[in-house]
């Protein structure tokens, strides 16, 4: 499927005949020798980006031999090639012939090599050679996400949860980076697991990502149409319709990705029955009834995952997957949950902490899943408690949506009232500390699943010690002495009634299984009898009885031996129905 509409395929054409004559063979698309020196200067002070004559990368990839392709997409064929000046493996894209001007192309292509992270495909160099236009990138042996859902070697084992997740929160992390941290924002438009490239380690890379700006003339504008049964499955509702194409629209292919990731599904299969080939189709049923989840659970998993991390998983899924683009999370939202869904004690993911993201629909929503893995670990100030408590007896509680912004409004508000109140400002100020703490502690968490197989030693932490970060971030954040546990405690509560009245009471509630389950949580360390930790170590447990458990007591718990040590339990009992009060 060609993405460029107005190229010109020539993939019949002898690409062999092409030699060192073409650099000179199309006057009309070379700029003056003056402009591209000054080019090649540019890119030298701002980026390493190499340009290749087409004659090193026809030598790299053996005259684009058939042998050497490694597989053909929306903007062309992609070979595998050694540079001949340093023996490096390359990717080399040859874009299908299009006619964009070779200054257009040189300007685009610089824009695109500006994005680098981690979890992106690095772009080392281009080929702009007569009407050739070629893309050189870092080489990736193994396959793409796509290849090992779904075309596994006999040799390959099924990936497991935990790794499912990494992944998942890797690529969150790369999309991250392209929508709130490079200005403007990329819209990536082409996210699907055959795009996600991974490494030995599972560690994995967006690729192609920015690619339609290369269209002749469509500098950053919308630029679609052509591409939407190449991403079919996997484009947002906006996106087939011709809408606006937004970041929410990458966060709807991201759902798409990660309920791939959990049902082990391809987002369209027709060799299924009809009501199964589209995968998103066939969930949202499901979806609104979470004792199905584990049934939607890919068979090779055999189970082996926690009841707790796939509904959050799957309720993150949810989220993405809404048809109206704003009810969407933000990604960065989804990249906070899935961190600590990808941080596993024994099996159990890492609890969530509600002051880790930027919009409370998430915490809602994996609160509404499984309130005891959110941790409500941050302090807010007296207002917004006093706020979150008009939010609660606010009458339009059907309306969660509503009830978020407007309690995210309040907020803003009591910020603004409190700027004249130093002590309030040194509250503040203590906060941000905090902020900046916990961003630091995330990044810890985070930079366990930074590595790649070739850098990863270095940045690499064992899922111990990732744990650990984990924890100390919630230990260091809930509870730090005795006097801040009262504090908090109160705080907890707050938090926690806010979120109940924000809609997560037994009537939406999704655990609503007739089944009691009970679980004992220990939600801020391991139970490794870990006696070094002891002395610091501070327990949060939950009893957790399904349906109706509306009504969360916290107590101090002094059974627990060591001194200062205090445990916070937090027992939610079981009361009159929920549903029938409220309807009161
Ligand atoms: N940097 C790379 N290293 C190794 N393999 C790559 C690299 N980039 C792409 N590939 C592989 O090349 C093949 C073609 O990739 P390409 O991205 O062009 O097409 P696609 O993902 O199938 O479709 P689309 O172009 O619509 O994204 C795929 O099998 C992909 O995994």
């Amino acid at each position: 499927m060609n993405c460029f509409p107005c190229f010109n395929s020539q993939r019949n054409r002898n690409i062999h005949c092409k030699n060192e004559t073409d650099e000179h063979d199309d006057h009309e698309f070379r700029p003056p020798v003056a402009t591209t020196k000054h080019i090649e200067e540019r890119e030298t002070e701002q980026t390493p980006l190499k340009t290749f004559n087409f004659r090193e990368l026809a030598m790299a990839t053996k005259n684009f031999r058939q042998e050497c392709l490694i597989g053909e997409g929306g903007y062309g064929r992609v070979y595998k090639g050694t540079l001949q000046s340093t023996g490096q493996l390359v990717a080399v894209k040859q874009l299908d012939k299009h006619g964009i001007h070779n200054k257009e192309f040189q300007a685009k292509v610089l824009s695109l090599a500006k994005h680098e992270h981690p979890n992106l495909v690095k772009l080392l160099g281009y080929c702009a050679d007569g009407d050739q236009r070629l893309l050189v990138y870092e080489y990736f042996s193994k396959d793409s996400l796509q290849d090992h859902l779904y075309e596994q070697k006999p040799s390959q084992k099924p990936m497991d949860w935990i790794t499912r997740m990494k992944i998942a929160f890797g690529a969150a992390e790369g999309l991250d980076y392209l929508h709130d941290k490079v200005n403007p924002p990329v819209i990536y438009r082409d996210l699907k697991a055959s795009n996600i490239l991974l490494d030995d380690e599972f560690y994995p890379r967006l690729c192609d990502f920015g690619l339609h700006i290369l269209a002749p003339g469509t500098g950053d504008s919308l630029f679609h149409s052509s591409c939407v049964m190449d991403t079919y499955g996997y484009s947002a509702p906006e996106y087939t319709r011709g809408d606006e194409v937004t970041i929410k629209s990458d966060v709807y292919s991201f759902g798409v990705v990660l309920l791939e990731l959990i049902t082990g599904r391809r987002a369209v299969d027709t060799t299924k029955p009809n009501d199964e080939q589209n995968l998103v189709a066939w969930a949202q049923p499901i979806f609104r009834d979470p004792t199905r989840y584990p049934d939607m659970a890919d068979p090779l998993l055999k189970k082996k995952f926690s009841e707790r991390g796939l509904n959050q998983a799957v309720a993150i899924t949810s989220m993405c997957l809404q048809e109206e683009p704003s009810a969407r999370p933000l990604i960065s939202d989804v990249m906070v949950a899935l961190s600590f869904l990808s941080m596993s004690t024994e099996g159990v993911p890492a609890a969530v902490p509600v002051a880790s993201f930027r919009d409370k629909s998430m915490s809602i929503a994996l609160s509404r899943h499984d309130s005891c893995s959110v941790v409500p670990f941050s302090l807010p100030r007296k207002e917004e408690d006093d706020d979150a408590s008009s939010v609660s007896s606010s009458e339009s509680e059907d309306d969660e949506e509503e009830e978020s912004r407007s309690m995210e409004k309040q907020e803003e508000e009591t910020n603004g009232n409190d700027s004249d109140d130093e002590s309030d400002s040194n509250s503040e100020k203590g906060q941000e500390e905090e902020e900046e703490e916990q961003d630091s502690q995330l990044e810890k968490a985070r930079s366990s699943r930074s590595s790649s197989s070739d850098s990863g030693s270095e940045r690499r932490m064992s899922i111990g010690e990732s744990n650990e970060a984990a924890q100390s971030l919630k230990i260091k954040y809930s509870y730090s002495s005795e006097e801040e546990d009262n504090e908090r405690l109160s705080s907890c509560k707050s938090n926690e009634e806010s979120l109940l009245s924000l809609g997560f009471d037994s009537e939406r509630n999704h655990d609503d299984s007739s089944k009691n389950t009970s679980m004992r949580i220990n939600s801020l360390a391991h139970d490794d009898d870990d006696d070094e930790e002891e002395n610091h170590e501070t327990r949060l447990e939950h009893i957790h009885s399904s349906k109706s458990d509306v009504q969360s007591v916290y107590s101090e718990d002094n059974t627990c031996e060591g001194s200062g040590q205090s445990s916070l339990r937090r027992i939610e009992s079981e009361e009159e129905d929920h549903d029938s009060s409220d309807q009161d």
